[in-house]
């Protein structure tokens, strides 16, 4: 997103010393971390997401309720076969599912150099398995089979390590890449390192993707109020449908929520991230030709 105001630096800053005091007192166990994350995400992580039906209104004519239906029918299509994917190929998804979200992630740099909106987005999803590789394996043993599993880690510590590695090379050698952007890039890399991966992650996510997307898009809409009131109810839908599959899920291996849950989020933001990305990429990129043409 292009020139993103200083508040949320700070928002992000502050989210994350407060999460590191609390954590740091609290001392959270895996399954607190994953009771933590389903509220988060379905309260403050969905709703960014939830504002593509307004997006693609800007995007394409829907015209009445027949073209809301359908597109969020083809949304909702598109995000259950990458789930039919998900079940048939796990490893080759989880891969894909990473990349994808350094990508996405990297868009919250929009407006920065190539290469260090390249370095944000490995960090965001590079830093914590640099800093806690055993508990980011554990977490994908939750999704994919264990050798995949350790095999990602593997693969992030080394995104994550490089990213880490040129992030350094080029605060010290090119001054000019000292912008909030790098300090915000700066906070992700202590957040990861001081925060167990989970909290790390709400905090990023909820505090900084979710803010900033939100803040962005309800800004570049004109009708704002019915934005937010459809985003409010089809997070709640979604937040629902989230609901039953974690029942649905932990009724076959009762005991084990915590990796009904973490299934479910986190196989649930892959399917919905595609079609997510697909139309943030096209609303970004109309917005970056219609501010050329101002
Ligand atoms: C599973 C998992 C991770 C990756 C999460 C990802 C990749 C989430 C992507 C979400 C997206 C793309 C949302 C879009 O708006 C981390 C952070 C490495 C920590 C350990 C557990
Ligand atoms: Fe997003």
């Amino acid at each position: 997103m292009t020139s993103s105001p200083a508040w949320q630096t700070w928002l992000f800053i502050c989210a994350a010393a407060f999460a590191v005091v609390l954590t740091g007192l609290l001392e959270p166990d895996l399954t607190t971390q994953v009771f933590l994350l389903a509220p988060f995400v379905a309260v403050i992580g969905l709703p960014h997401g939830a504002l593509d039906l307004s997006i693609a209104k800007v995007l394409w004519p829907l015209r009445g309720w027949h073209g809301k239906v359908k597109f969020v029918s083809l949304y909702l299509s598109l995000s259950a076969l990458i789930v039919i994917f998900w079940i048939l190929f796990p490893s080759a998804s989880l891969f894909a599912f990473l990349i994808y979200s350094a990508v996405h992630f990297s868009g919250d740099w929009s407006d920065s150099p190539t290469a260090l909106r390249w370095c944000g987005g490995a960090a965001t999803i590079g830093g914590p398995a640099l800093f806690h590789q055993g508990d980011v394996a554990h977490i994908f043993g939750y999704l994919v089979p264990e050798s995949a599993a350790n095999l990602a880690t593997s693969c992030l510590v080394i995104a994550g390590g490089t990213a880490l590695v040129i992030f350094v090379a080029m605060l010290i050698l090119q001054p000019t890449t000292r912008t909030r952007a790098a300090a915000e890039q700066a906070a992700i890399w202590l957040a990861a390192g001081l925060l167990v991966p989970l909290v790390y992650f709400i905090v990023y996510f909820c505090v900084l993707h979710s803010v900033r997307h939100t803040v962005a898009t309800i800004e570049s809409l004109k009708d704002r109020k019915d934005a937010l009131l459809t985003a409010g109810f089809l997070s709640a839908i979604t937040a629902l449908m989230a609901v039953s599959s974690i029942l649905f899920l932990d009724s076959f291996k009762a005991g084990l929520i915590v990796e009904s849950i973490s299934q479910t989020v986190f196989i649930g933001l892959a399917a919905l991230t595609i079609p997510h990305m697909i139309l943030v990429d096209r609303f970004q990129r109309r917005s970056h030709h219609l501010a050329e043409a101002l």
